[in-house]
């Protein structure tokens, strides 16, 4: 389908970082064709108005657990240890196929609902999540996280070569995958070598918490003599192109080699802020020049996968613990949650900015509410005001997924009812 996009105003997050009033947007198949006059030589099947909306790309969650909704509220004000041992890992031991796909249906609904349009997973039984991101229309990466137990290893690996070999590709291009050693205080030297080696095999990246909390980073250097960072440095990590969730506890020896190894970091705030974790010093990285992306975690640290809460707490957390207002300004952290993204999921030649050539992933946010008027400034307006529930219309690889906020792709109701109901049955099985 032909879409022609009308009369609205652009935020594209390209290079040049203009902002068009009054333009136009041609998606031809799945592709930008041409933003700005308009052309009678290019044929559409539909015309969206856009008068009154904002278009932006559609936002990049870069590390997120999404089957986890389905523990959305069950294990809350706890630090990230208690919560793990205590209460997390004894309930997702349980965890069946079923409850995963379900989970992640319900996430991928809430994502697209405030306008994610792709995502980096790391959780089990990620075909159902596979399955999930064909029905939706939406893009993601999946990847199986490894908690190296003994005995298990082989399969493990073996699980995540076999999820590349059936869904690296699919859904039109839509689906990437990639290896994921959990953390460094999961999985041996050993094993994080092996897990390296297999994404070498695979030419594809490597997902991964590193340094989360002040205990993590302490027991590394008690075991390891170093800090997580430098140990997976050692270990050859930073040889294959590595998304870094967290990295909260990191001093300058670490940014260095963040940045000479051309890592990508992961800020997750609302997750960082509601275990207690602390706060990662993202404009330090940024200045460095590293590429710091946005995550939400999963929705049991969180707990919501809502971007625009995101970009929101990254703007403004950071302002305060540097006591300076300039500390990540709006425009910083609208380009986490997208350019950057697309960077870290090693997808920016197709997504993260509106760009002729690039793949139609944008939003559409309606900006005629009072809550955003007036509109002085409307990359303020993204980072400070705009509420997920703003976001109108989602398109992805040039697909209406959302029109009107009706998701065009899932049935949102039957989603809750079978939540609702395996959600239940994993809480007394
Ligand atoms: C093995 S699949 C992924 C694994 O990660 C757990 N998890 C969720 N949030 C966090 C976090 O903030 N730090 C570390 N691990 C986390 C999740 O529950 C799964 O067990
Ligand atoms: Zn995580």
């Amino acid at each position: 389908m032909n879409l022609l996009i009308k009369n609205v105003t652009l935020v594209p997050m390209d290079k040049k970082n203009d902002i068009l009033e009054n333009t136009n947007i041609y998606i031809l198949n799945n592709k930008i064709e041409h933003i700005g006059y308009l052309r009678g030589d290019l044929k559409v099947d539909r015309i969206i108005d856009g008068k009154g909306m904002v278009a932006m790309p559609g936002l990049i969650n870069s590390h997120t657990h999404i089957g986890m909704s389905l523990l959305r509220n069950f294990a809350d004000d706890l630090p990230l240890h208690e919560w793990l041992t205590q209460k997390i890992w004894p309930i997702e031991a349980k965890l069946t196929e079923e409850d995963v796909y379900w989970g992640s249906l319900l996430s991928m609904v809430e994502m697209i609902q405030s306008g994610t349009t792709a995502f980096c997973d790391m959780y089990f039984f990620m075909d159902q999540v596979g399955k999930g991101l064909e029905e939706a229309g939406i893009r993601g990466v999946l990847t199986r996280g490894l908690i190296e137990e003994e005995g298990k290893s082989i399969i493990k690996l073996n699980e995540t070569r076999e999820l590349y070999r059936n869904w690296n590709g699919k859904g039109n291009g839509r689906i990437k995958v990639m290896v994921a050693p959990h953390a460094p205080y999961t999985c041996s030297p050993d094993f994080i070598m092996k897990s390296c080696a297999l994404a070498k095999e695979l030419n594809t990246g490597i997902h991964i918490h590193l340094s989360e909390t002040k205990r993590e980073v302490e027991d590394s250097f008690k075991q390891h003599g170093k800090s997580p960072i430098k140990h997976v440095y050692d270990l050859g990590v930073f040889e294959i192109p590595t998304i870094a969730a967290h990295c909260v506890h990191v001093d300058d020896n670490d940014i260095e080699i963040l940045k000479e190894n051309n890592v990508s970091v992961v800020n997750n705030p609302g997750s960082n802020l509601k275990l207690a974790s602390g706060f990662a010093p993202v404009d330090k990285m940024i200045k460095k020049g590293v590429n710091v992306a946005l995550g939400t975690d999963g929705s049991s640290s969180n707990n919501n996968l809502n971007m625009f809460e995101e970009i929101n707490l990254a703007a403004i957390v950071n302002k305060a613990v540097n006591m300076d207002a300039v500390s990540i300004p709006a425009k910083t952290a609208v380009e986490m949650a997208t350019i950057n993204g697309a960077k870290a999921l090693l997808w920016s030649e197709e997504i993260g900015s509106i760009e002729v050539g690039k793949k139609a992933d944008l939003i559409l946010i309606d900006i005629d509410k009072p809550h955003l008027y007036p509109h002085h400034n409307i990359i303020s307006s993204l980072a400070y005001s705009v509420q997920g529930s703003d976001v109108d219309t989602v398109i992805v690889d040039g697909k209406i997924i959302m029109e009107n906020r009706e998701i065009k792709t899932l049935d949102v109701e039957k989603i809750k009812y079978n939540v609702g109901k395996v959600a239940k049955n994993l809480i007394n099985r």
